[in-house]
């Protein structure tokens, strides 16, 4: 009998890493890292400054062409396995199966991975178009399908009916993501004029307008206030929830990580150093040895001294965004 696999997100990945590494000439910024992200879940990517996080979003997304390793993303369901290995034979970079497509992502550019794998992401440093206004921003998101009805422009010009239709819809699909992130009111102002917290929810809806299968967040708690850290955990879970997007996230602040994430993959150095669900992970002594710099038979000693799990919320030293050892 098979045995089953231990986690869900080894059963049913929407996205697979495996082995990849990234060198950029001597240095080795990620090192043989495997792991999957569960469909539908909500996966946080952590570890200290440095340890590779971006460059893992930056090979995912197209960015950066790995120096080694293989990038699955599968639309339908269960692991495809071998439909998976037929398409690592071939040169191609995805197959034809309808609603059930698997995408080999290391194979493929940016803009494909956006639009064909329905891969979507959110930078470090906000990158709204400042002087176009809100809605403008989630227009342009929407740019794909709108140049199909426009018949790739001359429709536009010429304001057939059906890009007038495709049009209204996309402006119904903005307000609807505007409504969402609590933005509407400020859809025709400039998306610079946005306060901060705003500016990182409107970059979300942005990302949702693609109408993404995985949902790549690169630290979208940063420099938010408590409240607005929590409303971005209420934003992340109803879009997990009630569309089925998979999140994929980086970020340092632990109260978000363990408060919404399922799984929990942490790297150091490079290379993966703990996996699992948050209660797993953050009390694995690697995790808080990681984290404080320490070796890991001293962890006892400091959380003796603390009087309190490093891991844990607020007590974690990664709090206001520092990340650790930097
Ligand atoms: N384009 C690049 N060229 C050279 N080195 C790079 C490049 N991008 C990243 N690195 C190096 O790779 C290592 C990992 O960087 P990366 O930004 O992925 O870490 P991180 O975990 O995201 O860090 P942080 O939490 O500070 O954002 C670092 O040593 C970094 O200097």
């Amino acid at each position: 009998m098979k045995t089953p696999p231990a986690h869900t997100w080894d059963d049913n990945a929407v996205l697979s890493v495996e082995h990849l590494t990234m060198r950029f000439g001597g240095l080795v910024a990620v090192n043989d890292l495997s792991f999957n992200v569960g469909r539908g879940d909500i996966t946080a990517l952590i570890g200290p400054n440095g340890a590779g996080k971006t460059t893992v979003f930056n090979c995912v997304t197209g960015f950066y062409k790995p120096t080694e390793g293989r990038i699955v993303m599968r639309h339908g369901t269960g692991l495809q396995s071998e439909k998976i290995e037929a398409l690592t034979r071939t040169g191609r970079q995805f197959n034809d199966d309808g609603d059930d497509r698997v995408f080999l992502l290391e194979r493929m550019p940016d803009f494909e991975i956006s639009k064909r794998a329905k891969v979507a992401r959110t930078f470090q440093n906000i990158r709204l178009f400042g002087g176009m206004t809100a809605l403008e921003n989630l227009l342009v998101a929407q740019h794909n399908p709108l140049m199909l009805a426009s018949s790739m422009t001359i429709g536009g010009i010429l304001n057939l009916p059906s890009y007038r239709k495709a049009r209204a819809e996309a402006i119904d699909f903005a307000a609807y993501w505007l409504e969402k992130t609590g933005l509407i009111h400020r859809a025709d102002d400039p998306a610079a004029d946005l306060p901060y917290g705003d500016q990182r929810r409107l970059e979300i809806a942005r990302a949702m307008c693609t109408r993404p299968q995985l949902l790549c967040l690169d630290e979208p708690a940063a420099g938010l206030n408590p409240r607005e850290s929590t409303e971005l955990n209420q934003l992340l879970q109803y879009i997990r929830k009630d569309h089925g997007t998979s999140i994929l996230l980086i970020e340092h602040d632990m109260g978000v990580v363990m408060e919404i994430s399922d799984h929990v993959v942490v790297l150091d150095y490079g290379e993966k150093i703990s996996d699992g669900d948050p209660d797993h992970v953050k009390n694995d002594p690697k995790v808080i040895s990681a984290y404080l710099g320490v070796d890991e038979d001293e962890v006892a000693e400091v959380e003796e001294a603390l009087d309190m799990p490093v891991i844990h919320g607020k007590t974690d030293p990664a709090e206001n965004g520092e990340g650790g050892r930097s």
